[in-house]
């Protein structure tokens, strides 16, 4: 047997099901400091759905409300139609991984999968089936007599998670479950992350302030900012069509130019405040104080001055080799713009800082925001 199909008949031992999860209205106070602000979202069944947005902003008190730990002062939470908010948090049925794993030092990696069926009185055969099924899952039978301090970060991570699945959660809460690891375990734990929700097939939710680590994860994504949900969407319809500024420049590099629309006649152009003049489509519908939006991506860099009218020289004051990219900054009308190269391994990088160079700014390709759309 394959290892996948070994895995295949161990997620069989375990009952696991594919509820929605609907959070609506919730409001939730910490004293005087309002954290959580009118959360409402639905999330579908089998979905892998992340909590992303900066330090503070409200992840982990929404995560812990989902697992019954916090209390909201209005709203509700309801799982596969039933309604939860008023459930302690053992009746909840939620399953949720800690940042730090908080596991058993003292037990073994078997006895720490075990903990939570003894707890609830199951039977000694069904531990021992229902274990040795997780931890086939997790790719941890061969370790199942170690202690903890004798694992590495990720198999530690494997052990949180196989604990929380053993108890046939019908959701899955993971709470920033790749911080402990370094960069290249994360890379690779996220992966296997991915591939056991799916077989799996569990509705999770996975709390992250890494916009990297949400993007490859996760199907849909929640921007959070100051306990307010600023947009929901999949990673790319968020990092093309961001609702606002804030989501627009937490998810990605993004290049913001200030500024007014302006017409006259037939002409029709957006003036920055640096002064720059971008043509823009007479029949376009852009309000008057107008925020334009561009990847460093979409940006053109050259030596030379280029036909188009949309074009204005700089000075380069950054440049930073990034690997498939080289992002440039350059000083234009006093404001710093970002612009992306892609590298050619073995093609001499003819822009160095100091050079003065063109960068053209395609106004088709821009983003337009409104005064109003967010710090
Ligand atoms: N037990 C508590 N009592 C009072 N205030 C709290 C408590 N827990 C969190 N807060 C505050 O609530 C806000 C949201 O905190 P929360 O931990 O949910 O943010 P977060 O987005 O998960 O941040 P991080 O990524 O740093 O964990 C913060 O301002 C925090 O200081």
């Amino acid at each position: 047997m394959t290892a996948h199909a070994i895995q295949d008949t161990a997620v069989a031992v375990l009952h696991t099901a594919a509820l929605d999860l609907h959070i609506e209205g919730v409001n939730l106070f910490y004293g005087t400091n309002h954290v959580l602000k009118n959360v409402n979202l639905d999330i579908k069944p089998g979905e892998f759905f992340a909590f992303l947005g900066p330090s503070g902003c409200g992840k982990t008190t929404l995560l812990r409300l989902i697992a019954g730990f916090n209390t909201a002062d209005t709203g509700r939470v309801r799982v596969g139609g039933r309604d939860i908010t008023d459930l302690p948090p053992w009746k909840r049925d939620v399953g949720l991984v800690f940042q730090s794993y908080a596991l058993w030092p003292h037990m073994s990696v078997a006895r720490n999968v075990a903990f939570g069926l003894e707890e609830r009185g199951v039977k000694r055969a069904e531990i021992q089936r229902r274990v040795a099924a997780a931890l086939e899952i997790v790719g941890l039978s061969h370790l199942a007599e170690r202690r903890p301090s004798q694992l590495s970060g990720g198999q530690q991570q494997r052990v949180a998670l196989a604990r929380t699945v053993v108890i046939e959660p019908k959701v899955l809460l993971l709470d920033e479950p790749l911080s402990n690891l370094d960069a290249k375990m994360r890379v690779q734990v996220r992966r296997e992350l991915r591939d056991l929700q799916q077989r799996l097939g569990l509705t999770t939710i996975f709390v992250t302030h890494d916009q990297e680590e949400a993007n490859t994860v996760c199907d849909r994504i929640a921007v959070m900012n100051d306990g307010v949900v600023q947009q929901v969407g999949t990673p790319v319809e968020l990092y093309e069509r961001p609702a606002n500024l804030f989501v627009a420049t937490f998810l990605g590099t993004a290049n913001v130019l200030e500024g007014t629309v302006v017409t006259s006649g037939e002409d029709r152009h957006f003036e920055s405040l640096g002064g720059l003049r971008i043509a823009i489509a007479r029949d376009a519908v852009l309000p008057a104080e107008a925020r334009l939006v561009f990847r460093p991506q979409v940006a053109k860099l050259s030596k030379d001055k280029p036909v188009s009218a949309s074009a204005f020289e700089g000075e380069i004051m950054r440049r930073e080799f990034l690997g498939s990219i080289i992002r440039f900054g350059i000083l234009i009308a006093g404001q710093e713009i970002t612009v992306d190269e892609v590298f050619h391994p073995g093609v001499v990088e003819p822009h160095e800082i100091g050079n003065r160079v063109w960068v053209e700014i395609p106004a088709s390709s821009a983003l337009w925001l409104g005064p109003g759309s967010g710090a």
